[in-house]
């Protein structure tokens, strides 16, 4: 059998996630090219939920297009399960998002949810955080303030730039994405970063971590547990 490409890893976990999809329940979606393949997959359950919340305006779309209904998180709270890629995904279940810029509302909904299910490819499984270039969503007047508390811990860290100016979030926000960091501590990383002034959100999702990872590989979807 010749290898899967990426996209097609993809398509196989976005499938395979249909079965953390709890029928009668409103499901978390997050944001990314391989939530995408599971927002498609969804709609052959629409019929059978009442709808999604949704992580960012882009999957909003997607899903309003395939006809699935998208409710505010502020009415619905608890949630049975939120499904969503990642960037880098350790053995913990512990991971870096954000490269979409999703990472605030990604982080919000799946506080809400009681299972987050990752769904990623066998590239986003690392031994430790922080090859990927660590997202941060930052309010504009604070950037620079945080460029160089990155670089009193040793990381290089730079604005998001979308057709060479600051990329703007769905939030208002703009993006500084760190190198050089090695992330071996997540969980006091996250509650450092997230204190600091002007710090909207980190992308190391160590309090939000997965408790499960379909990690899609040449030999077909491998679950990984972390509970
Ligand atoms: O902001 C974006 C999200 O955190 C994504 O889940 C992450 O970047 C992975 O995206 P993709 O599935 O496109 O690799």
């Amino acid at each position: 059998m010749n290898a899967l490409t990426q996209d097609e890893l993809k398509t196989l976990v976005g499938q395979a996630a249909l079965a953390y999809v709890v029928p009668g329940e409103i499901v978390g979606v997050g944001t990314g090219s391989t939530v995408n393949k599971f927002i498609e997959a969804l709609a052959s359950m629409k019929d059978r939920i009442p709808g999604a919340v949704s992580s960012s305006v882009a999957s909003t779309e997607r899903l309003r297009a395939l006809g699935i209904p998208v409710f505010d998180a502020n009415e619905v709270g608890e949630l049975a399960v939120y499904i969503d890629g990642a960037d880098e995904i350790d053995g913990r279940g512990f991971m870096v998002k954000g490269g979409g810029a999703a990472l605030t509302r990604e982080k919000i909904v799946a506080a809400e949810a009681r299972r987050f299910v990752c769904i990623a490819d066998e590239s986003k499984l690392v031994a430790t955080l922080g090859a990927f270039p660590l997202p941060v969503e930052v309010i504009p007047m604070a950037t620079q303030r945080v460029v160089r508390q990155f670089a009193a811990l040793g990381g290089v860290a730079r604005v998001r730039l979308k057709d060479g100016v600051p990329l703007v979030t769905d939030n208002g926000q703009h993006i500084v994405d760190v190198t050089g960091l090695s992330l071996t501590d997540p969980l006091a990383f996250e509650s450092e970063v997230n204190q600091w002034p002007g710090v909207v959100t980190v992308g190391v999702f160590a309090h939000q971590k997965a408790q499960v990872c379909l990690l899609g590989t040449s030999g077909g979807v491998k679950t990984l547990k972390f509970d």
